[in-house]
Formats: structure tokens, C-alpha cells, sequence
């Protein structure tokens, strides 16, 4: 650490003009704010229940950016969710051209506003205080977020429609499932849905030590990259109610698995979809489905299984 200063007492060491003024730098070499310095100026501590686990790992809020740039990502407009004490909005303000953050606790919005005032003033950076499954999203190019946990699987989902590349910090485990292939132990449902919108790979593991406080979980990166999927489904709300239902039962053969879980899938005749499908498909288990195999039984489903009401997709 090299004491608090602002960068108006630093000039132009970092030769971003955008960067100069007063905003504030702890190391005059990386032009950035140390994460340390940031929580004791915030003065907080961080709130598990509240998902507040601060990334104090130099390291890691470094790479973050990175995993963006060397895909050639376009970073004119970053959003980030859970913006928290600022650490990684620095980086990100660093590697961007503009950053929205989202922050809902008022507290460390309100320390945002204060802290990054100088970013705000020069309109590189806009603070939206709220709740980031509620308030509108702007138009943003990439998001990179080390998110809340506790909605984390809402939040992907809501950005994975938005069709841009992401750079998301999950429990690893979360981590693991949405970038996992057919076949193997990690893949579900939310391989299938994530692999809808994208592909997804898992980037880097991250240790519990990285954060302040410590999860009780490991963490890692993933890297979405949005692209059209193989195939083709008529009705992508009842797609996801068809997946949602099928997963439920993914030790049971596919047979079973349609015919258990009408009531999720909202068939009204499950027995007409097993009967028209094929027979070697029926007979394997949800999780060495293709997603473009079940694609093709979804459209089956939907023509031939009287599909009503799925409220649950
Ligand atoms: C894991 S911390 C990350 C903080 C910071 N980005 C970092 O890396 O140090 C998640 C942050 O999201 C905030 N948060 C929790 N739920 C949220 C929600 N629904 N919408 C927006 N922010 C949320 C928490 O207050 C916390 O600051």
C-alpha cells in the first residue's frame, strides 16, 4: 500500500486523461485504489447475509478485466452488479470507457458516489442505488461482476437474455454446472438453459482467502460468450418448463422422466410424447441429452403432448 492520495496530486502518471483529477489513487504505479483502502474508508466490514464478500485479492480484480480484453470484448459501456466498496469498479473504470455499477445496499452506494466523485463528475461512471433484479438495465456492451451469490442464478439469467458477453464470479460449484458438457456429473439444467444464450467457460477457480470476509465457498470466474444455439425451439417458455421438469427426475430414464413430470411441464398427455419419440432417446437419462436433442423433443412435446398452463418455467 502506498498511503491514500488523490490523482490530482499524481498529474498524469498513468497517462489517462480520462483517469486525472482528483480521483483517487493508493498505488501510483497500477494508477488504481487499493481494496484495503477502500473498505477503511468505507468503514465497513462486509455482511455475509447481506452477500457482501469484498474481493481483496489484487490478483484476481486484476485478471477480471483481463478475461474480457483478450477475448476482444467491446468495453465502451461495463456494467457491474454488486459494485460494493469499488475495487473491481476501479479496474473496470481503468479497462472501460464507461461503467455503470449497481449497488443496493444505500451505504455503499452512498460511499460510491463520494469516493468515485471525480469519475461521476467527468460521466465515466453512473451509481444506481437499488435492487439489480428490479431496476432497469442500461444499454450496456459487457458486464463484469463479482455478483451476490444469494441471486446469483437470477442475475445470470437476467443478463444472459441481454445477448453480451460476460465476466461473472459464482460459488464454484454454480460455476461448474453452467459451463458443464453432456455426459458429466456437472450437467443439468442450468447447462442447458446457460447454454441456450451462450457458451460458457469456467476462466479461473478462486480461494475463499480472496475475499473479505471469506465465503463459506470456493468461487470462480466464468466467461459467457452469446451466440445463437444449434437448433430450434417453437416455444422457448415452455422449452424451459419442459428442461425444468425432465431435470427433476435425471436418474429416471426420459421415458419416466415426460411421464412423471407433467404437472412441472404442464402436458396434458405426456403418454402421446413418449409414444412418438424416439425409442433409444426415451431410454437415456436427462443427463446424456444433447441440448439439441432435447430441443427436438421439446418441439415433439409441444405438437403432439397437448401442452397447457407451465407457470413453473
Ligand atoms: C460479492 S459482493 C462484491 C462487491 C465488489 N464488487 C467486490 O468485488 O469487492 C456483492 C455486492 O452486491 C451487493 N448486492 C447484494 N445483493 C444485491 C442486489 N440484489 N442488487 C445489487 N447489489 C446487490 C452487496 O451489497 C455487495 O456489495
Amino acid at each position: 500500500m502506498n498511503g491514500e492520495r488523490t490523482r490530482g496530486d499524481e498529474g498524469d502518471s498513468d497517462g489517462d486523461p480520462d483517469r486525472d483529477g482528483a480521483a483517487t489513487v493508493d498505488s501510483p504505479e497500477t494508477g488504481t485504489r487499493d481494496p484495503d483502502a477502500l473498505l477503511r474508508r468505507a468503514g465497513v466490514r462486509g455482511d455475509p447475509n447481506r452477500d457482501q464478500h469484498f474481493l481483496v485479492d489484487d490478483r484476481v480484480l486484476d485478471r477480471l478485466p483481463e478475461y474480457a480484453a483478450e477475448a476482444d470484448v467491446d468495453l465502451s459501456h461495463v456494467l457491474e452488479i454488486g459494485a460494493g466498496t469499488g475495487a473491481l469498479t476501479d479496474r473496470l473504470l481503468v479497462a472501460g470507457d464507461r461503467v455503470t455499477a449497481i449497488e443496493r445496499d444505500p451505504d455503499l452506494a452512498a460511499f460510491l458516489r463520494e469516493e468515485f466523485v471525480a469519475e461521476i463528475e467527468a460521466g465515466d461512471l453512473t451509481v444506481v442505488e437499488g435492487d439489480a433484479l428490479e431496476v432497469e438495465l442500461p444499454e450496456f456492451t459487457a458486464s463484469i461482476s463479482n455478483l451476490p451469490y444469494g441471486p446469483s442464478s437470477e442475475l445470470a439469467f437476467r443478463l444472459l437474455p441481454e445477448e453480451r458477453p460476460l465476466v461473472l464470479m459464482f460459488q464454484r460449484e454454480f460455476a461448474e454446472r453452467m459451463a458443464a458438457e453432456p455426459g458429466t456429473d456437472d450437467y443439468g439444467r442450468l447447462s442447458v438453459t446457460a447454454g441456450h444464450y451462450a457458451d460458457a467457460e469456467v476462466v479461473e477457480p478462486v480461494p475463499k482467502e480472496a475475499f473479505s470476509p471469506p465465503p463459506a465457498v470456493q468461487s470462480a470466474v466464468v466467461r459467457t460468450t452469446p451466440r445463437d444455439p444449434d437448433y430450434e425451439v417453437d416455444d422457448e417458455e415452455f422449452f424451459m418448463a419442459f428442461l425444468k421438469a425432465v431435470f427433476t427426475q435425471r436418474r429416471k430414464t426420459m421415458r419416466n422422466a415426460v411421464r412423471n413430470t407433467a404437472h412441472i411441464s404442464g402436458l396434458g398427455d405426456p403418454d402421446a410424447v413418449v409414444e412418438a419419440a424416439d425409442e433409444d432417446l426415451m431410454s437415456a437419462r436427462a443427463g446424456n441429452v444433447t441440448p439439441a436433442e432435447f430441443a427436438d423433443l421439446a418441439t415433439l412435446a409441444y405438437e403432439v403432448g397437448e401442452p397447457g398452463e407451465h407457470p413453473s418455467a
